[in-house]
């Protein structure tokens, strides 16, 4: 695992540097690139900074996923994608780029998640995951069953944290991403990253150990 820490203030535009170069990578090696969103604070954070870099709005062919999404209406603020559109896209998608989100607001969850499946592509280029205190990634949490989930994509779940009924990918589409970002701001994050880099935990209690290749970007000392 690779890990860089930024100091605090720092924190948002250098990962956002990184981010970015990855994505630019990746369009440069192949057709586009496809990159999963996550949500949370740490997200939010970069987004903004993010959005904020000189090439944001000059990238092209990329397509933007999610990996979870919380079951409520878009303009909820629980709303992954709503928190997306009102910070990394609240100039607008770059031209040329598109935004495929999960349809987690309906009643009928299990066609939600067998659609969003159907347009995912068989790998995603960069995968940006927050991690909880409990070191849920996506939204998959310490014990849940779709720990284990080696044939669906997607799948709704029930998690320990509000809103609690959520939709999310399983460790199916997480192992085949080419490059893992972990976004993990505070102590109790660098916690998480002590105890995978520790080795003594396994991913059903501690999921974020499912992404042990990863590069974690902390702004607290580990
Ligand atoms: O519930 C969620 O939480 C995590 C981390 O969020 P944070 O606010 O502690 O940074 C996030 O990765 C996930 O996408 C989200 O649904």
């Amino acid at each position: 695992m690779h890990v860089k820490q930024f100091r605090p203030e720092e924190w948002a535009v250098r990962s956002a540097r990184l981010i970015h170069d990855a994505v630019l990578a990746a369009s440069h090696r192949g057709d586009g690139c496809k990159v999963m969103l996550t949500g949370g604070r740490s997200a939010a954070r970069l987004y903004l900074a993010w959005r904020a870099l000189p090439g944001f709005d000059q990238l092209r062919a990329v397509e933007f996923f999610f990996g979870d999404e919380r079951c409520v209406q878009l303009d909820d603020p629980e709303s992954n994608y709503g928190l997306a559109m009102r910070t990394l896209f609240a100039s607008g998608v770059p031209s040329g780029c598109s935004v495929v989100r999960m349809a987690a607001e309906g009643p009928d969850r299990e066609g939600a998640c067998l659609h969003y499946e159907g347009r995912l592509p068989s790998k995603i280029d960069v995968l940006l995951l927050g991690v909880g205190e409990d070191g849920h990634i996506a939204s998959l949490f310490p014990g849940g069953a779709l720990l284990d989930e080696r044939t669906r994509k997607v799948a709704p779940v029930v998690g320990t944290k509000a809103p609690r009924e959520r939709l999310t990918v399983t460790p199916v589409v997480i192992a085949q991403a080419s490059s893992v970002f972990v976004l993990a701001n505070g102590e109790a994050k660098a916690a998480v990253f002590r105890r995978v880099a520790g080795g003594a935990d396994d991913f059903h209690a501690l999921p974020a150990c499912l992404v042990g290749g990863a590069t974690w970007l902390l702004d607290t000392p580990f």
